[in-house]
C-alpha cells in the first residue's frame, strides 16, 4: 500500500475524520480519473453532512473502499521538484517615502512552502510583490527557470498572486469558479467536477449561491484560493492569507496549502507571508523573518543557530520562584504576558523537566531555540 494510502487510513483509525476527508479529496485528484474524483467528493459531501449528528458506520467502510480503489493508482504519486524562480540579490527602494528592500536572495522550487514572516510595515509585501515581477527591481535579478520568454504575459501565466484585500467580484461565487476554470481550457464535465472539487477542498460548498456581498472575508479568500487554483499556477504567491482566518481555519489552510503545494495534479511552488510564526514555521520548508527590509534570519542558517537554548513559557508563578529553580542556569525575560528564558546548559526537555519536578504549573511551554521568534 502507498504511503500517502495508509497515512490517510490512520487518520481514519484515530478519528481525525476533516483532515482524512480533505486529504481523499487530494489523492483522488491526483488519479486524473473523474469517477473517482467524483466518489470523493459525494464522500467529502456525506461528511459534512453527518458530521455533527454522527457518523453512520457505513462512513469508514465506503473510506476504505474509496482508498483501495485509488491505491490502485498509486503509481501516480511520485513528487516532482524543479526551480521555479530564483532571486538574486534584489532590492526595492520606493520613489517616495524612505523604505528601502535591502538586498536579498531566495528560491523557490515546486513543492516548497516558503513563509516570509515580521511585523506590520517590514516589507513582506514589498519583498512577494517584487517576487512577482509587479514592482520594478532597484538592483538585482529574477530568474524564472521555466519560462522562455519572462515577458509580462507568460510571468501572468506562470504565476499567481493573492492579495491582501481581495477584489470583489460580481454575480454567484459558483458561477465565478466555473468562468474561471473555463477561461483556464477546463470544459464541460470537468468543468462542473473541478469546481465541485474546490468548493468541497475549500469549504465553499454551502456559500457556494451567494454573492460577494453575502460571505464573510475569510471565505471571501477560500474563494480567491479555489479561483486561483483552477487555473492551476506553478508558483503561487498569497500576502497575509491568515488575517481574514479564525484560528482553526488558519491551521487547515495552511496545512491544506502544503499538500496543495506537494500535489501530483499541481505542484506548486509557494510564497507565502504572514504574522502568525508559529503557525507558519509549522508547516513552510523555509521561513525568512524580515525587519527593517532586511532578512534577519532564515530557518536552518547554521551561522546564526542560537547560541543558548531558549523556551517561551506561562505559568502563574513569579520571576523569583522560576529564578531559583533554574539555580543560576538560566535568564529570565518577562513581557508582561508569558516569560523568555535562555539557558546555555538546559535544552528545553531537561528545562521541562527541571520546572515539572519543581512543581512549577505550566499552561503554556514553546522551545524556539531555532525559531524566527528568538529575534522579535
Ligand atoms: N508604493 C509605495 N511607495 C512608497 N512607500 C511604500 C509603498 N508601498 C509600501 N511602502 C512602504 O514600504 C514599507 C513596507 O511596506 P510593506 O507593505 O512591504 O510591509 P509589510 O511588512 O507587508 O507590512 P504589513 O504587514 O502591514 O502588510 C512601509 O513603510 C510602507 O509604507
Amino acid at each position: 500500500m502507498h504511503k500517502r494510502i495508509a497515512e490517510i487510513q490512520s487518520y481514519l483509525q484515530h478519528n481525525d475524520h476533516s483532515l482524512a476527508v480533505r486529504r481523499i479529496l487530494d489523492a483522488s485528484l491526483d488519479t486524473a480519473d473523474l469517477s473517482l474524483l467524483k466518489e470523493a467528493i459525494a464522500f467529502s459531501r456525506l461528511y459534512r453532512q453527518y458530521k455533527d449528528a454522527g457518523l453512520p458506520p457505513a462512513f469508514i467502510e465506503s473510506a476504505n473502499s474509496l482508498l483501495n480503489r485509488i491505491d490502485q493508482v498509486a503509481e501516480r504519486f511520485t513528487e516532482r521538484t524543479a526551480p521555479l524562480v530564483t532571486a538574486s540579490q534584489i532590492s526595492k527602494t520606493y520613489s517616495s517615502g524612505n523604505f528601502s528592500l535591502q538586498p536579498i536572495s531566495l528560491q523557490v522550487n515546486t513543492g516548497d512552502v516558503l513563509g516570509i514572516v515580521g511585523e506590520n510595515g517590514n516589507g513582506k509585501t514589498t519583498l512577494l510583490r517584487c517576487m512577482a515581477a509587479q514592482l520594478a527591481l532597484t538592483s538585482g535579478e529574477l530568474q524564472f527557470a521555466q519560462l522562455e520568454n519572462p515577458d509580462h504575459y507568460e510571468i501572468k501565466h506562470h504565476l499567481a498572486f493573492i492579495p491582501q484585500r481581495i477584489p470583489r467580484w460580481f454575480g454567484l461565487l459558483k458561477d465565478n469558479l466555473h468562468f474561471s476554470a473555463a477561461i483556464s481550457g477546463v470544459k464541460g464535465e470537468e468543468n462542473e467536477v473541478m469546481v465541485d472539487f474546490m468548493l468541497e477542498r475549500l469549504d465553499l460548498t454551502p456559500y457556494a449561491h451567494l454573492t460577494w456581498n453575502q460571505i464573510s472575508s475569510g471565505y471571501r479568500t477560500r474563494f480567491e484560493i479555489a479561483r486561483i487554483l483552477l487555473q492551476k499556477p506553478k508558483l503561487l504567491i498569497l500576502d497575509e492569507p491568515l488575517a481574514n482566518l479564525d484560528i482553526n481555519a488558519q491551521q487547515s489552510i495552511l496545512t491544506d496549502l502544503r499538500f496543495m503545494a506537494k500535489s501530483v495534479h499541481n505542484p506548486m511552488g509557494i510564497l507565502l507571508s504572514s504574522q502568525q510564526l508559529h503557525e507558519v514555521e509549522k508547516i513552510a520548508d523555509t521561513v525568512l523573518l524580515i525587519k527593517k527590509g532586511s532578512c534577519l534570519f532564515r530557518t536552518g542558517e547554521q551561522e546564526k543557530t542560537a547560541t543558548a537554548f531558549v523556551i517561551e513559557l506561562e505559568t502563574t508563578v513569579k520571576r523569583d520562584q522560576l529564578l531559583n529553580v533554574l539555580a543560576a542556569e538560566g535568564e529570565v525575560q518577562f513581557n508582561g504576558g508569558f516569560y523568555t528564558v535562555s539557558s546555555a546548559t538546559l535544552p528545553a526537555q531537561e528545562m521541562l523537566a527541571k520546572l515539572v519536578t519543581a512543581g512549577i504549573p505550566i499552561s503554556y511551554f514553546r522551545d524556539i531555540t531555532h525559531s524566527t521568534k528568538r529575534f522579535i
